[in-house]
């Protein structure tokens, strides 16, 4: 299972994440998020951190110029979009080299339905809780909707995901993510994560080495 941490906004703490190897890192480039990083965190911060880390912008409702501009700014290479982007958008992202991750927001199944023009434009799909906020809440939306997921897009799980997870998470039987992705209930205060607790939750989720 692949491990996303979100929401990341502090270079220390960047410095603490980083050698617990996370799949993901991902960096609000949303200006209304209390994570927002654009002009507080050095670009180099973000272009230095090690691989295989994969370095995710994210974005709600930016333009392709503003998405491009930062990706090539702090070297990104992943973009995780969380408004009502295009399929186009996707795509075109996605054939410049950029691994693409979609979210959807999800009240009740139907909402599934959405994810159909976007098979084959992303790489992972992301399933969230629905706010106002567009992300980074601490809700969690009923896992059991995914159950009716039909695509082959492979999806993290996420919103709301939080230290007593682990258990819940490493017994999946009737859903299947590829992923998981975890943020303010991880945290201090936004953007500032609890590195002992990220530690002893990726330790009890027992992935194989
Ligand atoms: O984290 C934010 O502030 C945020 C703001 C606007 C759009 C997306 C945002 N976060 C994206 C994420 O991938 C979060 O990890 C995801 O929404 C889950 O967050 P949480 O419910 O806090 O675990």
């Amino acid at each position: 299972m692949l491990i996303k941490v979100c929401g990341m906004k502090y270079a220390a703490n960047i410095a603490l994440l980083s050698p617990l190897k996370p799949d993901f890192m991902g960096f609000i480039f949303y200006k209304k998020s209390p994570r927002y990083v654009h002009g507080l965190l050095p670009p180099a911060v973000v272009s230095d951190i090690p691989k295989p880390i994969k370095k995710t912008g994210v974005f709600v409702n930016a333009t392709q110029e503003e998405i491009l501009a930062m990706a090539d700014l702090y070297q990104l290479d992943a973009i995780q979009l969380h408004g009502q982007e295009s399929p186009t958008l996707c795509q075109d992202l996605k054939d410049l080299g950029y691994i693409v991750l979609k979210a959807f927001h999800l009240k009740n199944e139907n909402d599934m339905a959405a994810t159909s023009p976007y098979e084959g434009a992303c790489d992972f799909f992301l399933f969230d809780t629905p706010s106002s906020a567009h992300g980074g809440t601490g809700q969690k939306f009923s896992w059991q909707l995914l159950e009716a997921y039909q695509g082959t897009c492979p999806y993290f799980l996420s919103g709301g995901i939080g230290p007593d997870d682990a258990k819940t998470l490493k017994n999946l039987s009737t859903i299947q993510p590829m992923g998981i992705d975890i943020n303010s209930r991880f945290e201090r205060e936004p953007g500032l994560k609890n590195i002992g607790a990220i530690q002893t939750f990726i330790e009890q989720l027992e992935l194989p080495k």
